[in-house]
């Protein structure tokens, strides 16, 4: 039996080992406890990586993994993810996003407590100096202050929720939810960021990407209370470390609860000398709990992915196959094979590819665009082309991708069409679906047809004059090239279209003997 490999990068909670270990077409390569250099040896091999924020999935782990199909997160943050390069590769990336929430929440709540209470700093003195000192340890209570919350999702909003209970007076800002998200919860919301600088507390609960790097800063820092506590449980560098230093240095912060930071392992840092500071090495996810259950997803969606049966929660994929319904499913099958006919009749190189829709098909007419680009890239670019990196490929090739709802007056139900515009002109295909998933090919340019996108075929465009089917017939014949079909179309202006279906491959010297009788306009070999 042929086996799928998964490599672990990172450590991950046994109970996802076992179910690798003893699933019969998997063979899975621990390798968390490897260097990351020799990692790059082994993830070769690897059909479908499981990794942590240990891992960075960037250039150099890409470029070795030329046999990864997919990747796993084991948590929430992807930020150390190069999203885009998968996607290049065709890689599909998958998370595991709320498997740890409440382990991150907790941690949150307790680094909360922590600051407050200088819960270390009093701790250490009685068990590390054994001395008694109650008049050292004033701290302040959670009741009553007002809290900030940056970012409502699966961890701000339960933040929120418990510091509710603490009885705790709660803002949110949070610009990409709906308002009543968190006053339906009896929290304040607000678009207003000066309202979190103004608050005594202020946690933070966004992903790190380019809108959220250094979201607090010096100049936000100057802004706020004199005396204010910041914990920061989601990412290092969404709070300024330089501006983070410098204030808990001046008092103007008070404290700060510290679980993540820019760069880690993070042994030697600034943070780390300060006084008034409470520091974890990103254990937010670390409970036995949180682990055990990531774990298990993990490894079961590492499974699905590798057997290509489906990929829970994917970060790249351009399309929601569950979303789309049982009647587009021949379609989409179709819209492929179409432009793939298309592309290698057209024999130039592509500028463009519109797509429309007619029918109820118009809804799904931007997943019929991605696919139509599968098929026209697979010719054009030699490249290994899915729907994961189709448009990105195209995007980067500078092809020009567009779709188009048209008002449905062809007589068919559904109908797509597919047109590239190439430096020889815009050529077109259109489809459709009969019953029992029967595909066919409706016209090509403005040609009337019915043929089944299928097998080898010549397509042969002739001045309609007699004698034409006799010599196409003689000069197969000489080849050897049995003909299993053959469709004629008549158009405009006395040209003809034919589409030939033949048994074997012909050849560049048949097309180019097809191509010299007195007839021919244009000739053109495709297999599909
Ligand atoms: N310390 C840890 O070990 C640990 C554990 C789990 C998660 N995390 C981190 O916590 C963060 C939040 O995780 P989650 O599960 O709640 O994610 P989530 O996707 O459920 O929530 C994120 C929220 O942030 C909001 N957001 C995005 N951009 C924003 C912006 N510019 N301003 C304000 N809000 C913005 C989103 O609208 C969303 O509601 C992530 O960065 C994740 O990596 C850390
Ligand atoms: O984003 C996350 O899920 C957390 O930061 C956990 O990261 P970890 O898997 O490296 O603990």
């Amino acid at each position: 039996m042929s086996k799928y490999t998964i490599v672990v990068c990172d450590h991950i909670h046994d109970a996802g080992l076992n179910i690798l270990q003893n699933t019969e077409d998997i063979n899975y390569v621990y390798a968390a406890d490897i260097d990351k250099v020799k990692l790059l040896d082994i993830i070769k091999n690897a059909d479908v990586a499981i990794t942590r924020s240990s891992t960075d999935v960037d250039e150099k782990f890409l470029n070795a993994a030329t046999n990864l199909k997919a990747i796993i997160r084991a948590g929430v943050g992807y930020d150390n993810v190069d999203i885009d390069g998968c996607s290049k590769r065709g890689i599909i990336a998958m998370n595991v996003p709320t498997a740890n929430t409440i382990a991150a929440v907790e941690l949150t709540m307790a680094h909360m407590l922590s600051c407050l209470r200088k819960f270390p700093y009093a701790h250490n003195q009685l068990k590390e100096e054994r001395v008694w000192k109650r008049e050292d340890w004033y701290g302040n209570e959670l009741y009553g202050k007002k809290l900030g919350v940056i970012g409502f999702g699966n961890i701000g909003h339960r933040v929120a929720l418990r510091a509710k209970a603490f009885e705790m007076d709660v803002i949110t800002y949070d610009p990409y939810i709906s308002s009543t998200k968190a006053t339906d919860l009896g929290i304040k919301y607000t678009t207003n960021f000066e309202d979190i600088l103004a608050c005594d507390i202020i946690t933070i609960h966004t992903p790190k990407n380019k809108e959220t790097i250094d979201m607090i800063s010096f100049d936000e820092i100057k802004k706020m209370k004199d005396g204010v506590v910041l914990i920061n449980c989601a990412r290092g560098g969404l709070y300024n470390e330089e501006a983070l230093v410098e204030n808990l240095k001046s008092g103007k912060i008070a404290m700060a609860g510290i679980d993540v930071f820019k760069k880690e392992p993070a042994t030697s840092h600034p943070l780390l000398d300060l006084p008034n500071v409470t520091v974890t090495a990103h254990l937010g996810a670390n409970t036995k709990e949180s682990q055990r259950e990531i774990s298990i997803q993990s490894a079961n969606n590492a499974i699905e992915s590798a057997r290509g049966i489906s990929y829970p929660n994917a970060l790249n994929l351009p399309i929601d196959e569950s979303k789309i319904p049982a009647f587009v499913k021949p379609y989409i099958e179709l819209t492929q094979k179409m432009a793939f006919l298309l592309a290698q009749i057209s024999k130039s190189q592509i500028r463009a590819v519109e797509v429309s829709a007619e029918g109820d098909l118009s809804e799904y007419v931007d997943s019929l665009q991605t696919f139509a680009s599968v098929g026209v890239l697979s010719v054009s670019t030699g490249l290994s082309v899915n729907y994961v990196n189709a448009n990105f490929i195209a995007n980067e090739k500078g092809i020009d991708l567009s779709t188009k709802t048209i008002t449905n007056n062809s007589g068919y139900k559904n109908r797509v069409t597919i047109k590239i515009t190439t430096a020889n002109g815009v050529k077109s295909i259109s489809g459709t679906v009969f019953e029992d998933n029967i595909q066919r090919v409706v016209k090509l340019d403005d040609f009337v047809l019915d043929i089944e996108p299928k097998g080898k075929m010549i397509i042969m465009k002739n001045k309609d004059i007699p004698g034409v089917v006799g010599q196409v017939g003689s000069i197969l014949a000489k080849n050897n090239i049995n003909i299993s079909d053959f469709r004629l179309s008549r158009g405009k202006n006395d040209h003809a279209l034919a589409v030939i279906l033949i048994d074997e491959k012909a050849n560049s010297k048949v097309i180019e003997d097809l191509d010299n009788l007195e007839a021919s306009i244009a000739v053109a070999y495709a297999e599909i």
